[in-house]
């Protein structure tokens, strides 16, 4: 049991070492709330809140993803490296992805409502 709950604090110094180092990260969180202040404002349906939380899981999870990529290719090639460079533009396209999709998802729920 308690390895579990110390599995937890590992997990939200992760998190947390993401909220205060990277921006983006920041950016998605205040998305994330203006997501969810909208939801709830426009009392959108059980499917509708499905499709935004999928949505701001997939942007955050690719987020913390992409950053731990980043210091990750900073450790084995601290020098400059195309491939490194590569690595680290791939990762934030897939960021980009998900951050797109979610912005269409956003349109398709609450431009209608507006
Ligand atoms: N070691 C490297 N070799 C070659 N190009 C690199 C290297 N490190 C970074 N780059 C290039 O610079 C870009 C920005 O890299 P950087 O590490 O600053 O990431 P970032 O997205 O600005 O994230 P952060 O601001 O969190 O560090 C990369 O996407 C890549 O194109």
């Amino acid at each position: 049991m308690k390895k579990f709950l110390k599995g937890f604090t590992f997990a939200f110094n992760g998190l947390k070492y993401a909220f205060t180092t990277q921006v983006n990260f920041r950016v998605h969180t205040f998305a994330t709330i203006v997501a969810v202040a909208l939801g709830i404002y426009f009392h959108i349906s059980p499917s509708e809140w499905c499709w935004i939380a999928a949505c701001i899981a997939v942007v955050l999870i690719t987020e913390l993803l992409n950053t731990s990529i980043e210091i990750l290719t900073d450790m084995v090639s601290p020098g400059y490296n195309v491939k490194a460079g590569h690595i680290k533009d791939i990762s934030a396209g897939a960021v980009l992805v998900t951050a797109i999709f979610a912005v269409i998802v956003a349109g398709i729920i609450f431009i209608p409502k507006l």
